[in-house]
Formats: C-alpha cells, structure tokens, sequence
C-alpha cells in the first residue's frame, strides 16, 4: 500500500514540478469542481434553464455529499498532504511538493468528494444538454460533446485534487466511478412534487442518520476526529485550515438545503411564480 501511495505523491511531484504554469489552472479547476458551488453557482444556473434539471442538480448534490461523509468515516482515508510527513517514507529523501491555500481538507480523503459529489449532480445537467443537441445535431462527432466535456471536466478536477496533495490517485478514481454511477442512478428518480413534510423528514433523516453513524463509530471506539488533528498538525499555515471543510459543515449545509428547497417550493412566493410561468 505504502508504495501505492507513493506513487500519488510522485505524480503530485510531477504536476507541480513539470508543469507549474498550470498553477491557475488547477486552482480554478479544483474551485469549478468543489461541492459548495453546486449549490452557490451550478443548481441556480441549471434552475433557470430547467426547473427539473435545477431540482435533480440539488437533490443530487445533498443525498451524495451525505453519502461521500459516511464513505470517509468508514473508509479512513489519509490525505497526500500529511501523509508525507506522517507516514516516514520521504524521512531519508524528502517530496518536492508544496502546499496551497485549498489543500488543507479536514476530512479523510476516501473517496474524493469533489470528484463524487460534482461527479453525480452534474449528470443531469450533461444529459439534459445530450438530449437537446441529439434532437439538433446530426453528426455523431458533435452529439459526444456534452458527454466529452462532463470526462474531461472531472478528470481535470481530479488532477487537480491530486496536484493540491488533496488526494491520491486511487481516491480520485474512487470518486469518479461512484458519482457517475450514483448520477446515472439518481437522475431519474429524483422527487420533484412532493408534500413539506417530506422535505422536512428527509432534513430530519439526514442529521439523525449521520449523527448516529457517528455515535455508533464513537462508541465502537473509533477517533472520527483523527483527521481534523492531522490536518491542524501538518498544513503549512494555520489560516488554511478551513472550517467549512469539517465534516459537519457538510452535514449543516445538506440538511439545511434539504429542508431548505421543501420551504421554498411550498413557498406562496414559489405558487404565484409557478402560476405565471404556467
Ligand atoms: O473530498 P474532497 O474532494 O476534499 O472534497 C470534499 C470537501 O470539499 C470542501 O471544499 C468542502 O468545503 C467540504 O464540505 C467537502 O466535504
């Protein structure tokens, strides 16, 4: 396994080193592809072309990052960025790699959340845009590109995870193939019209779940907080360890859209609009 790993760390070496003109780029990659701007930028933009794309982009988003919290618990994955300095395997020759403002992720690294959960909520936006050019275009060449851009888009997000010693190889390609399998699962079964309650008792379930999950763990005597204290130990600068990075900030902020898209499409507000619309 050592080894493996070591071989993450070598690629990490290259993408800094041969390549450090794409510094920006990955940066930006890795922002593009973080979970917090599914719900900041891609569920209100897909929202406004379609109501039941923006919806599938949400609800997507919230039941996998959920799901990649409880993979992390059990998986116990160490991140790139303190394994070369916990584990003793650079002690003789130490890695030429660095960190950034962004590598510093408090949670275990198994599977890459940014590859999973970006992973899955896309998909309906990159069948929809299939679906449309498919009725248009004729040539096969051109009918491929939404589904080109969605691989190119999430290989280059997980590069980047891999260049910001976020991830190892083997944790990017964990989160690749499990969100495009959840996406593909997901699509077309997400709820669109249902009663308050359910967005309220979903929120509930969510919270209750994790919390027991972690309890149960807790009392088994395993240390959930085990890789807050290793990313506090190892990240260059304390400023880079961010709070909303925490395990539970994701928690907060599922359970809170989930409660949070029931209120607005009950909403008199949302009826009037939807009237209009109609
Ligand atoms: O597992 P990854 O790729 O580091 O990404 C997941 C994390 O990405 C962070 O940027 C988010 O703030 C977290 O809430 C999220 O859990």
């Amino acid at each position: 396994m050592e080894s493996a790993l070591g071989a993450g760390i070598a690629m990490a070496e290259a993408l800094q080193n041969q390549l450090p003109w794409l510094e920006n780029v990955w940066l930006w990659v890795t922002f593009l592809g973080d979970p917090k701007s599914l719900f900041l930028f891609y569920f209100p933009a897909a929202y406004y072309a379609s109501r039941r794309v923006g919806i599938a982009v949400l609800w997507i988003s919230i039941i996998t990052e959920w799901l990649n919290l409880v993979f992390k618990w059990l998986l116990f994955g160490d991140r790139p960025f303190w394994w070369v300095h916990e584990s003793g395997y650079y002690s003789q020759a130490p890695a030429q790699v660095h960190q950034f403002p962004s590598s510093c992720e408090t949670g275990p690294g198994s599977p890459s959340g940014h590859c999973m959960i970006t992973g899955a909520a896309l998909w309906p936006i990159m069948t929809a845009i299939s679906s449309q050019v498919a009725t248009r275009a004729h040539s096969r060449w051109v009918r491929v590109i939404p589904s080109l851009a969605y691989c190119t888009f999430l290989l280059a997000v997980g590069l980047s995870r891999v260049f910001l010693l976020a991830h190892f190889p083997h944790q990017v390609l964990a989160g690749l193939i499990t969100g495009a399998v959840l996406g593909w699962l997901m699509a077309p079964r997400v709820p669109m019209e249902r009663e308050l309650s359910f967005y309220g008792l979903t929120s509930l379930a969510l919270l209750l779940g994790a919390s027991l999950i972690y309890w149960t763990l807790f009392t088994l005597g395993l240390d959930l907080s085990w890789s807050i204290s290793l990313a506090s130990k190892w990240c260059e600068r304390p400023e880079w360890v961010h709070m909303d990075s925490r395990p539970f900030a994701s928690l907060s902020r599922d359970s809170g859209a989930a409660l949070g898209l029931g209120i607005a499409l009950h909403s008199p507000c949302y009826a009037q609009q939807a009237h209009i619309w109609r």
